[in-house]
């Protein structure tokens, strides 16, 4: 593994949309979303399906395909620019060069028909790569990290490989051009339990000894504690609530975060303690067009919900969008007085 000096950039998403064209119309999956990615940090996302991380990972590459659009916004990366206004050339050398990825089903987006070692030499080929010695052992040692036997690995096709060591592959071709900012969506889908832990355990370990900025997208929310510093909570297409993980999953502010967290079945004490959250998350067409997005579920429903968005409000080091935190009493106040 190459050791480097050069420190993590930063990632600033401001007021993204991103738009799927539906028979109803265009309609956001993404509303809105300001997010800061600290450098050399991990942030996770967690949210119901649907509720937007995938294409907001996907934004990240500026790789929303059509029915899709990125339709408002910025991604500024610390080195690159908005990736949003990148194209062509530049955006292809941008994507495993500087931002490096491994999307949902990784495992199963590897080419059956070559070795994992000669996917790998295509990839420094397309990159431009010179010293093509130097990536293989790069590639090796990042395996032997994960604790596999790389030359093994990279004489394998795809179907000699286990889910598990699929999905480390998946992490190393993401690693192994030495980008700085790693977007991981799903990265321990379809994997046990142990397998998961030591999957989320080796993202941390190799996330800190290249000083990446990462982004980890996940349904898991037990899992993404033990890997993350902060934490975004995705719903409808907008971060409701985003702070440190520890403070995010230790005291709740968001009525859609606690419900989350009360859904989760814990180890120790009662499993009928764990409380699914009632309802279903809303789908592009069943998204309210004005209000809170969260509203038909929530138990600290008020009036305003039905009508104004929450705007996220930044306090004691958290965001959260949700008129029932947010001044409860100025809300009443600023109605009685209107
Ligand atoms: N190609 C597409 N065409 C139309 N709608 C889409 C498309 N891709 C995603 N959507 C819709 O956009 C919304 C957000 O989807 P997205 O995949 O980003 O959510 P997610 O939180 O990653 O969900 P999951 O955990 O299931 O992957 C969903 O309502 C989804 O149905």
């Amino acid at each position: 593994m190459t050791p480097t000096t050069v420190t993590a950039p930063g990632v600033r998403i401001r007021d993204l949309t991103v738009v799927y064209k539906t028979p109803a119309g265009e309609l956001p999956a993404v509303s809105g979303v300001n997010l800061s990615l600290e450098p050399g940090t991990i942030t996770g996302v967690v949210g119901e399906s649907g509720s937007g991380k995938s294409t907001l990972a996907l934004s990240l590459l500026n790789a929303v395909q059509p029915p899709g659009r990125i339709a408002a916004g910025s991604v500024e990366i610390d080195g690159l620019g908005d990736v949003l206004t990148l194209g062509g050339e530049d955006l292809r050398r941008a994507r495993g060069r500087q931002v490096g990825y491994v999307f949902q089903a990784a495992q199963n987006s590897l080419n059956p028909l070559k070795t994992i070692g000669k996917q790998l030499l295509d990839l420094g080929r397309s990159h431009d790569v010179e010293d093509l010695r130097g990536l293989v052992r790069d590639a090796k040692e990042l395996l032997a990290r994960m604790g596999m036997d790389g030359a093994r690995v990279l004489d394998s096709h795809q179907h000699e490989l286990s889910g598990g060591m699929r999905q480390r592959v998946g992490i190393m071709l993401a690693l192994v051009l030495n980008a700085k900012v790693v977007v991981l969506d799903e990265p321990t889908t379809a994997l046990d339990m142990i397998t998961q832990a030591t999957i989320l355990r080796i993202i941390r370990e190799v996330h800190d000894e290249r000083s990446l900025t990462t982004l980890v997208i996940t349904h898991d929310v037990g899992a993404i504690a033990e890997v993350a510093d902060s934490l975004a909570v995705m719903y409808g297409g907008r971060v409701v609530e985003h702070g440190e993980v520890t403070e995010v999953l230790g005291a709740p502010r968001h009525p859609y975060t606690q419900g989350l967290i009360r859904a989760i079945p814990r180890l120790s004490g009662d499993i009928s303690e764990a409380r699914a959250l009632p309802g279903r998350p809303p789908t592009l067409g069943t998204l309210p067009a004005a209000g809170c997005v969260f509203r038909e579920r929530c138990e600290r429903r008020m009036a305003v919900c039905e009508t104004d968005e929450p705007i996220p409000v930044f306090r004691d080091g958290r965001t959260v969008a949700c008129h029932a935190v947010d001044h409860p009493l100025a809300l009443v106040k600023r109605k009685e007085f209107a």
